[in-house]
């Protein structure tokens, strides 16, 4: 746990999320960052592993935490203790083997529009389509009338910064560009949460920071809710509301530390909550016989 000082000397205050009651009701989740509200997804007490070959492989042992609308919390842990594995559960593309997963009222997930997914690769764009014929198919498959789906893909664009582009394919576009994309066609969705993976994972440090900052910008325009898998400290203090740390194998929440507000590395507080998650990390590398970053 991180015992910080009180908010109100700026310094950060962890807070230990308990199982949470179940079924969140989408009328009540009104509320804004950190505040009182019921939670938008609930995650109680999942397990998830893989039937391999040579037999069954946990990767998520038990998992507990919850999320609140218009909240943004990241997963931050070692390297294969279940970061992705909880993201795809959330995004309906696993099922929990025990425990559940409560989104907007509903633990019967399938893949939707309200949890629109970007990963790390930046070959998930449609390579036959145009950067606006991406984000405006996203839109017509979830019922926009064409000449509806292309304006709003177009203003999307323009939010990132690709008003330029519009007309390009997806191979002539550098990686940042295609991330920018992936992530306007995910806001365009206008999603109850944004499920990202590592979005930045494969981008140079100066296009990733460009890209973070950008996030950062559009996430508190739309009010979106955020849950974001990354290997980052920095990253994660930055973009987050509140990081959970996961560790062990198979994997449960290690804690769950409240880093609001501290979205330049120069806040008071930054340094601190950066201090205390590498000694999270770092005890869970000595407790993994695969190493936090393997
Ligand atoms: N499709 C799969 N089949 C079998 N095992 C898998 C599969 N996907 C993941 N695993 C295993 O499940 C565990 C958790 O993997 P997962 O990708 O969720 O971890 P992660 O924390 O996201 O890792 P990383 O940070 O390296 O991306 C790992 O041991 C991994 O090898």
């Amino acid at each position: 746990m991180f015992h910080g000082l009180s908010r109100k000397r700026g310094v950060r205050r962890c807070v230990k999320v308990q199982a949470v009651p179940p079924a969140a009701d989408a009328a009540a989740d009104s509320a804004v960052p950190g505040g009182a509200g019921r939670p938008l997804l609930t995650v109680e007490r999942v397990a998830i592993g893989y039937h391999q070959p040579q037999g069954y492989v946990p990767a998520v042992g038990e998992a507990d935490f919850a999320v609140r609308q218009g909240e943004k919390v990241i997963l931050l842990g070692p390297s294969g203790c279940g970061k992705s594995t909880l993201l795809k559960a959330v995004a309906g593309f696993l099922r929990p083997d025990s425990g559940r997963i409560v989104f907007d009222g509903r633990d019967d997930l399938e893949p939707g529009p309200d949890r629109a997914v970007v990963f790390q690769e930046l070959d998930q764009l449609l390579p036959w389509r145009t950067v606006v014929g991406n984000v405006a198919y996203a839109l017509r498959a979830t019922g926009t009338p064409r000449a509806a789906a292309r304006r709003q893909a177009e203003e999307q664009l323009a939010l990132m910064g690709l008003d330029h582009a519009l007309d390009r394919y997806p191979h002539q576009l550098s990686g940042g560009m295609k991330q920018r994309v992936a992530i306007a066609r995910a806001f365009a969705l206008a999603p109850r949460m944004l499920l990202m993976d590592e979005p930045f994972g494969a981008l140079d440090a100066q296009t990733r920071g460009r890209l973070q900052h950008e996030l950062a910008a559009l996430a508190r325009r739309t009010r979106a809710s955020l849950l974001f898998v990354t290997h980052s400290i920095d990253e994660a203090i930055l973009l987050g509301d509140r990081v959970i740390v996961l560790g062990g194998r198979p994997s449960g929440v290690r804690d769950d530390v409240d880093v609001s507000g501290l979205e330049q590395p120069d806040a008071e507080g930054f340094a601190e909550a950066r201090r205390h998650l590498r000694g999270l990390l770092a005890s869970e590398e000595e407790g993994s016989e695969h190493g936090v970053f393997d």
